[in-house]
């Protein structure tokens, strides 16, 4: 269920990495409760936007408000942020030497004091939650990817944060553990009452638990909407990229976007 409180807030938002424009203009508001999905060609921008949510990319102009505060440019109070955060990250990120229960309960040792009694009966309600407790003293070797990709989401979800943020979450899994993952996605979202920001390639597997897509394109943002609204959009940008054509308004070569252009030629322009 959403609320419409936003719980990010981009405003005129401007990203630039390597001295280059990747973002520009970009204004967005996530509702709490909502599962977001943010598609875009690759190199247009979405671990770009997400590195801004997590403050590790400040703006070079406009604003960003996660958790009703400006995201801290540095220091304690970028850290306090940072534990409102659940990030899973492309790849699992697992500690191959720790097991899946050690892997949980890492931010818990990190980030509380909580005596190792309380610490073991989290994790095993972070596994719970995965669909993982039978599998806490495996190592993640001895995993199957999907499951993997669980553990490191219980591992996210360590915190208790209210807002998860998923890059590639897919990356890698096969068709089964895709639904899967994206089914937890969206379950984890509405009975532990978080919101979630979900970067993908994977259209197709992520717009049925979606409550809106928004895309990046070009250097700004394109679309924003409901699932169906973008698929029944007729935008040749759009369709190019839910339909996977090679020639349109996207070139194929991502180095050529006007999205990317000198961050120099575009303040002189
Ligand atoms: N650390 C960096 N330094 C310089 N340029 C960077 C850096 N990280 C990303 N870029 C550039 O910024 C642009 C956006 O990259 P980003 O990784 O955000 O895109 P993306 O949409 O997430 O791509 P993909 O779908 O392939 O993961 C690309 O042109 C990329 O080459």
């Amino acid at each position: 269920m959403t609320d419409s409180t936003a719980i990010i807030r981009l405003r005129g938002l401007r990203l630039e990495r390597g001295g280059r424009v990747v973002l520009r203009d970009l204004d967005l508001e996530i509702a709490r409760g909502e599962v977001v999905a943010v598609f875009g060609p690759s190199g247009s921008g979405k671990s770009t936007l997400l590195s801004a949510l997590t403050g590790e990319l400040a703006p070079s102009a406009g604003s960003v408000e996660v958790l009703d505060r400006p995201v801290p440019a540095a220091g304690r109070a970028l850290l306090d942020l940072r534990k409102g955060l659940g990030v899973l990250l492309q790849g699992n990120g697992l500690l191959t030497d720790l097991t899946a229960a050690e892997n949980v309960a890492l931010p818990l040792r990190t980030h509380t004091d909580l005596p190792a009694p309380v610490i073991a009966r989290l994790v095993d309600m972070k596994l719970h939650a995965v669909g993982l407790r039978a599998a806490a003293d495996a190592f993640p070797r001895e995993l199957s990817g999907g499951m993997a990709r669980r553990v490191a989401l219980a591992r996210a979800l360590a915190l208790d944060p209210p807002l998860m943020l998923y890059d590639e979450p897919l990356t890698g899994l096969d068709p089964i553990a895709c639904g899967v993952v994206m089914s937890l996605v969206r379950r984890l979202n509405d009975t532990l009452g978080l919101t979630s920001v979900v970067v993908t390639h994977h259209v197709h597997e992520t717009l049925p638990v979606a409550d809106r897509a928004v895309v990046i394109a070009d250097g700004r943002l394109v679309f924003s909407g409901t699932p169906a609204e973008l698929q029944a959009s007729s935008d040749p940008l759009i369709r190019q990229f839910l339909d996977g054509q090679p020639d349109g308004p996207i070139p194929f070569d991502n180095s050529t976007f006007a999205g990317a252009v000198s961050a120099s030629a575009q303040d002189a322009a």
